[in-house]
């Protein structure tokens, strides 16, 4: 089933796990760690991404993707923010040229 909201509902559950049991639940483990253990798991989860791109087999790539962008909520969790945060920078970078956003920046 295919689900366009299920980084909402993902951030939902992490939210939902500050207050989980650390033994029963990977995220209230990850968030009880703190911060310096979410950003390892966010720093592994990157490297088996380039790895995985890198080799090019896309069941892989998609495997290592969805780890590095789940580990990535609990990263934002952390600072209290969640996907609608970055969707709301996507769509307002939307049209907007790469190349045209560079050349604004340096006329700052
Ligand atoms: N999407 C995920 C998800 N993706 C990956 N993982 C876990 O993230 C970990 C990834 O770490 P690695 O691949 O490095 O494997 P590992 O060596 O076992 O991990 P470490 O011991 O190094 O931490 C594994 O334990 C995976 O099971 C996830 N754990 C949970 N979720 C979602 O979060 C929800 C809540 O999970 P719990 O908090 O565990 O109830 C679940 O219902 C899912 O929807």
């Amino acid at each position: 089933m295919m689900n366009d909201d299920i980084l909402n509902q993902l951030a939902g559950v992490i939210a939902a796990r500050r207050d989980a049991e650390p033994e029963t639940s990977y995220v209230a483990s990850l968030q009880a760690a703190g911060l310096d253990r979410i950003l390892r798991k966010v720093g592994e989860e990157c490297t088996e991404t380039i790895v995985a791109a890198k080799n090019g087999e896309p069941q892989s790539i998609v495997y290592e993707t969805a780890d590095l962008w789940f580990h990535t909520l609990i990263m934002l969790a952390h600072h209290g923010l969640g996907p609608a945060d970055v969707l709301a920078e996507l769509e307002r970078r939307f049209g907007l040229s790469g190349i045209e956003e560079k050349a604004s920046r340096a006329d700052q």
